[in-house]
């Protein structure tokens, strides 16, 4: 039956997003993909990510968090839900910074001075091919050429790509709403050179301190808002010295403020993070999982 069955959990969002968190950090049961896609099932609770707290492996920190996508895939990284981890948990504890582990690392957060968000650390970025992965060598990744058969749309082909803890291609472009996301993005983020496949931003520019952008997520889909893609696209335009390196940035569901700091190359991501309900998962759902 797994480790879902009759569990509680919460459901929120970051900016749209859509964020179910659950806490197994008093269980050594680990979430199987087949269970992350039953959570996702139209009998289910819908959801973008499903955040999944563990025993902490690290000390001083407060859990493991495990990230799925809704396709069941995992993720490294996801900064809309651990700002809704990080609500969560301050609430619960009354503490004023938090440490998490995730498979890209320990991650910061705090409360900011504004009422009612939040910001995490998403680390440094990494630009170089291999980290990223990409299949091939490309020297500088701040356009890469992909070879690209059924897009007949020109944009399309030169994304600057970045690894925020996960792949992301970025395609700039004058308007975010005139591609079909829906359909060049599957192809985006299965393209051969991305062996782990992409999530794939269409972003523009607004000005240097202003960037709109929508993102077809790796193992999810379009969703309304994505921080790592959105850290990813601030840091890629500060790279093309397009930007500053504090920059907002307008998603679908809503805003972050990106900051790439100097002084240690880490991405600061501050937003939102909203409480819509709680539950119990019917054990119904993972009746067939095994
Ligand atoms: N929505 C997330 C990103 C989630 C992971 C992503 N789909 C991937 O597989 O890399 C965010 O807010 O960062």
């Amino acid at each position: 039956m797994g480790a879902l069955a009759n569990h509680a959990f919460s459901k929120m969002n970051g900016i749209g997003n859509e964020i179910v968190v659950v806490d197994l950090r008093d269980s050594s049961a680990a979430v199987s993909a087949e269970e992350a896609r039953a959570v996702a099932s139209p009998a289910g609770v819908p959801y973008d990510q499903l955040m999944v707290l563990q025993p902490p492996r690290t000390s001083g920190t407060e859990a493991f968090v495990r990230i799925y996508n809704n396709d069941g895939s995992e993720a490294n990284a996801c900064g809309n839900g651990m700002r809704c981890v990080a609500r969560q948990i301050f609430e619960a504890t009354g503490k004023a910074a938090l440490t998490f582990e995730t498979r890209a690392g320990l991650l910061n957060c705090w409360r900011d001075s504004a009422p009612g968000l939040y910001t995490v650390d998403m680390g440094s970025p990494k630009f170089d091919w291999r980290d990223i992965p990409l299949a091939e060598e490309f020297r500088d990744t701040r356009y890469i050429e992909l070879q690209i058969g059924p897009i007949d749309a020109p944009v399309l082909h030169s994304p600057s790509v970045v690894s925020m803890g996960n792949p992301h291609a970025i395609f700039w472009v004058d308007d975010i709403d005139v591609y079909d996301l829906a359909r060049f993005g599957p192809l985006l983020e299965n393209h051969p050179v991305f062996p782990e496949r992409a999530n794939i931003t269409l972003a523009h520019i607004v000005d240097r301190d202003h960037i709109t952008m929508r993102t077809w997520e790796r193992g999810a889909g379009l969703t309304k808002a994505c921080g790592s893609a959105a850290c990813a696209t601030a840091v890629a335009a500060v790279r093309l010295k397009r930007a500053n390196r504090i920059v907002h940035v307008a998603l679908p569901g809503g805003s972050l403020t990106v900051e790439w700091r100097e002084r240690d190359d880490h991405v600061l991501m501050t937003g939102p993070a909203v409480f819509e309900y709680e539950g119990t998962f019917d054990p119904a759902l993972f009746a067939s999982v095994a």
